[in-house]
């Protein structure tokens, strides 16, 4: 690592082997010049200037390009769907997730699903795929209307005591972690209405994992674990981990009263018998009732609602962001929305109701294209992988597949920096590369949640432009690039309260 530290450095201050990384961070690097010790100059990736790179490097390089991080590390970046389906196509068996990104999380989330490879890998889905059956799915969107409700009563307070301008992730990343943990842990948080240690714990975590990321000192261990950051993130750590103990047992001594069996976990096709949750699925496997130690052998469930809570967030957050910047796309997805509650009794958004939002569903993707919450993804295979022009990229190279150069790649997207929901017309989709529009990735390592997400976006959506106005602040957006796709000093809207033809009150 110590290595590693000064060839960085090496590379940084020779701005003629860095022109690749650096053409767009000169701002940084010229900060670096005059601040030459200070460990920050150190920031490999800046996360706020990562967009624009990205989108200079795929407006240089339409296909893919590399990078070096010093002598040791090659990256090759990917930014086309023809380069990008051999590799999120290949198989569980020879796909890594790489150290270099992913293993900062670990000492978080455990060997799950999202961290885990090969073939534990795969007896680990296998056992989770149940739990996102359309069956399970169904009973949740009460759920994501009810935390829709609580988020939108609050803003109503607020409205009423003056604040109308709002951060949409503050206030939305709360909305999906209380709907996520209602939905797999049967857990009420209240983390709406109030704070709590393990709530304050989660964002502790989320904080640290990124600013260790980009601080390379600290990727190695023996220094983190030493320093005031990774002793934060020690202690945040245990405080996660006794909580989704203490919650897996309590649901475990309950089923093991109930004599519950995994027939009870998901509901025939069509019928209406007795549906459990997702801490169910993952309790009751075909062996019985599983041990929490069994539990935490298939990795720390808290992974899910890592994995679920901010993604989500940051996906409704976005989309809101582009309809206030668009009022007219806004004004069609309001008036779609009210001609489907018209005349109903109360303003619930029913699982039926998902498919008789096109126009909105349209809106929700092309801010999944133009702001993907996950940016990319970072891979290595234990072969060679042949990509299309007779190249290979050769085994245990990390590459990036960068979903977010993919989506602006004007070779696909023509005007990529326009958001143009008629993108997503059916008629205009047809022929495009299913690689090309990849915000739940593609392939056997897809987003195992996006069925659960597109529902809770839709339902989230609808309700808050059926309530509310959304529109610009005023204040410039940056894109800033963390785990998830963000906003420097985060994404402000106002909002002002609308009043349907329809019921005003949520049920
Ligand atoms: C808009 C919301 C979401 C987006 C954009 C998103 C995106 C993604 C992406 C790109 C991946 C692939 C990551 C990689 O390979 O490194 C992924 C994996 C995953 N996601 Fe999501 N996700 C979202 C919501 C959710 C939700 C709601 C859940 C759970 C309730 C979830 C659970 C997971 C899990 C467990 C994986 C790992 C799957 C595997 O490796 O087999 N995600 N997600």
């Amino acid at each position: 690592h110590i290595v590693h530290f000064l060839c960085v450095s090496i590379t940084l201050f020779n701005s003629n082997s860095s022109n690749i990384l650096y053409e767009d961070c000169l701002i940084d690097f010229n900060f670096m010049v005059h601040n030459p010790w200070s460990l920050d100059v150190l920031l490999l990736i800046c996360p706020s200037c990562l967009s624009s790179l990205v989108n200079q490097l795929v407006q240089t390089y339409k296909h893919s390009c590399s990078w070096f991080l010093g002598p040791f590390y090659c990256l090759v970046r990917l930014f086309h769907p023809d380069y990008n389906k051999p590799l999120l196509l290949a198989s569980a068996s020879i796909t890594v997730k790489d150290e270099l990104f992913y293993g900062l999380m670990r000492p978080w989330l455990g060997q799950g699903l999202l961290l885990s490879n090969g073939e534990r890998w795969s007896r680990h889905r296998r056992l989770l795929t149940p739990a996102f059956h359309f069956d399970i799915l169904k009973n949740y969107v009460v759920v994501f209307n009810h935390s829709t409700d609580i988020m939108h009563a609050k803003w109503r307070r607020l409205v009423a005591a003056g604040q109308k301008r709002l951060d949409m992730f503050d206030q939305i990343s709360l909305m999906t972690l209380d709907s996520l943990l209602k939905c797999t842990f049967s857990y009420d948080s209240q983390c709406q209405e109030k704070s709590s240690e393990y709530i304050t714990a989660i964002y502790e975590l989320s904080t640290l994992v990124v600013k260790r990321q980009h601080y390379p000192p600290h990727h190695w261990d023996w220094l983190y674990w030493r320093s005031a950051n990774g002793q934060r993130f020690r202690k945040a750590c245990s405080v996660v981990h006794g909580f989704t103990t203490d919650i897996i047992q309590k649901r475990r001594t309950q089923l093991l009263h109930q004599g519950a069996t995994k027939s009870q976990c998901v509901s025939e096709p069509g019928t209406r018998k007795k549906v459990t949750d997702f801490i169910d699925v993952l309790l009751l496997s075909k062996v019985g009732l599983l041990s929490i130690q069994s539990i935490q052998k298939y990795g720390n469930p808290m992974q899910y609602v890592f994995s679920g809570h901010d993604t989500t967030a940051s996906g409704i957050s976005w989309v809101l962001y582009n309809l206030a910047a668009h009022p007219k796309y806004q004004e069609r997805c309001r008036d779609e929305i009210d001609s489907l509650l018209k005349g109903r009794e109360t303003e619930e958004i029913q699982w039926d109701d998902l498919t008789n939002l096109p126009f909105t569903t349209m809106c929700i993707k092309e801010s999944l294209r133009l702001h993907p919450p996950v940016v990319a993804l970072s891979r290595q295979y234990t072969k060679d992988m042949p990509v299309p022009g007779g190249r290979t990229i050769p085994k245990g190279t990390i590459s990036l597949l960068s979903i977010y150069g993919t989506h602006h790649n004007s070779e696909i997207w023509p005007n990529p920096e326009v958001y143009d929901p008629m993108r997503f017309d059916p008629e205009k989709s047809k022929g495009r590369s299913s690689y090309a529009f990849i915000p739940f990735s593609a392939g056997p390592r897809n987003c195992i949640g996006q069925n659960f997400a597109m529902a809770e976006m839709r339902v989230a959506i609808a309700l808050t432009l059926r309530r509310f106005r959304v529109s610009l602040s005023g204040q410039n957006v940056r894109r800033l690039y963390t785990l998830i796709l963000r906003a420097e000093g985060g994404l402000l809207l106002d909002i002002e309260p609308h009043n349907p033809t329809g019921p005003a009150t949520p049920t």
